[in-house]
């Protein structure tokens, strides 16, 4: 069932604002899978707590694992065996559908494996050839995506594989996430069109030397990590980089300023690149101890960018394109078709209908602006289209989003922290 329509509140006032922004979905739901076969009791800090997440926590938890809150904040995350049949609820969360299969190849006994409607067409192919090539069993019809079932056989032989990539770098992160309990641990080569989202890559080879693993990413295309024992992790999860993107985007749209405290000096989030294309766009960035501010007095520009590395700013990015004083070009990233729904499709519609020129290029989008008039920005179950649509809204008065609880795939107080950056303390605007 769809949830409400929210009526995005618009400003002609400029925003001046600090948002704290909850913890890095990506970053959360590593360390959670890595704790969930560790050595010992791990302790996440701040987590992310959202659909994304709590899924994830689902999972783990029905392949034994124990994970309970602490403090308030914290989740202490016990290892345990897996009992009886489990079935993984995956949701939308490409996190869940590529990164548990491969753990649960461990358990004693079959796994199920489904999720939402739109779930069932996420590109999980390549990654289900590549667990039965290192001698994992599995059941599906033949589509190479949800459902399956994987067959847990309590130990995976492990070793080399070969597979493409090119639709997500979570085909590469989930087999490396699993690697070290698997007998020879795993090779893994990518044959294909260019891997994207190397920083989450990079995010997950971090993660794993974190806990202790022995990892080989120097060659391209090729990574290596090694059999042996997890440690115990104490981690403090990032704010979200990618989730800040709209509240920045904000400053831009309104001529004002914005603050997110807590912003990483070294990251592997691939949302850090907001600072580089705000910065483009022609925004005052600045990163200090008391975390990254952006902030504009005119108008800002197109930009011609290429977003292959962190593609899930794209629908951010996009909204502002269509806000700015000239064209944009958006390149790289073709394979967000199969993000939670075809992005590139989505956003020429829904800017199309406000009144933008935009057209879907082979691997993204050009966008002219023109004049927008209000319409209902339509969300198809994609957190990004919600963001996105609130940046429209922002300058267009009378924008409806449809659906707006979607956003709660990663950040379930979206509309109370954007209320609260316009100085607007409550969720404004629902209509239903
Ligand atoms: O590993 C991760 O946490 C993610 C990797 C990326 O996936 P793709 O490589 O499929 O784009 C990114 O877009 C997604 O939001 C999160
Ligand atoms: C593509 C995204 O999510 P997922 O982890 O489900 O792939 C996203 O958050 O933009």
């Amino acid at each position: 069932m769809p949830s409400p329509d929210w009526t995005c509140p618009a400003t002609t006032e400029p925003v001046d604002a600090v948002v704290d922004l909850p913890g890095s979905k990506s970053l959360t739901n590593r360390f959670l899978v890595l704790a969930a076969r560790a050595s010992g009791v791990s302790r996440l800090r701040s987590p992310l707590r959202s659909r994304d997440t709590l899924l994830m926590v689902g999972a783990l938890r029905g392949l034994g694992a124990e994970v309970e809150e602490v403090d308030g904040d914290d989740w202490l995350v016990t290892p345990g065996e897996t009992q009886g049949e489990p079935l993984v609820d995956c949701g939308l969360a490409g996190t869940v559908m590529r990164f548990v299969p491969p753990l649960a190849a461990l358990a004693h006994g079959p796994v199920h494996f489904d999720g939402d409607p739109q779930a069932r067409t996420r590109p999980m192919g390549p990654a289900l050839e590549a667990m039965r090539a290192l001698g994992v069993r599995i059941d599906d019809d033949g589509r190479g995506a949800l459902p399956f079932t994987v067959r847990g056989a309590g130990s995976v032989r492990g070793g080399a594989v070969t597979l493409d990539a090119s639709a997500s770098s979570q085909f590469i992160s989930a087999l490396l996430l699993s690697g070290p309990h698997y007998d020879h641990g795993v090779t893994i080569h990518h044959d294909g069109k260019p891997v994207p989202s190397q920083p989450h890559i990079d995010m997950t080879v971090e993660a794993l030397r974190d806990a202790g693993a022995d990892v080989d990413d120097t060659e391209p295309n090729l990574w290596r990590v090694e059999p042996g024992p997890l440690n115990p992790l104490d981690v403090q999860i990032e704010p979200d980089l990618s989730n800040a993107a709209p509240f920045l985007a904000a400053a831009l749209v309104t001529r004002g300023r914005v603050r997110v405290p807590g912003w990483p000096q070294h990251t592997t989030q691939a949302g850090d690149e907001i600072r580089d294309i705000l910065d483009e766009m022609g925004a005052d960035v600045s990163l200090a101890r008391d975390g990254l501010t952006v902030s504009a007095v005119d108008g800002f520009g197109g930009v011609d960018v290429d977003l292959h590395d962190a593609s899930e700013l794209t629908p951010v990015v996009a909204a502002l394109a269509a806000l700015a004083e000239g064209p944009s070009l958006i390149r790289g990233v073709a394979h967000i078709r199969g993000h939670e729904t075809d992005r590139l499709a989505a956003l020429a519609r829904e800017l199309g209908a406000l009144g933008a020129i935009v057209t879907e290029t082979e691997d993204g989008l050009h966008i002219t602006p023109r004049p927008l008039s209000p319409t209902t920005f339509h969300t198809y179950a994609d957190h990004r289209m919600v963001m996105a649509g609130a940046v429209i809204g922002l300058a267009v008065p009378g924008v409806v989003v449809e659906d707006v609880d979607t956003v709660a795939k990663t950040l379930p107080t979206f509309t109370t922290l954007w209320a609260g950056m316009l100085g607007r303390h409550r969720a404004e605007g629902r209509t239903a």
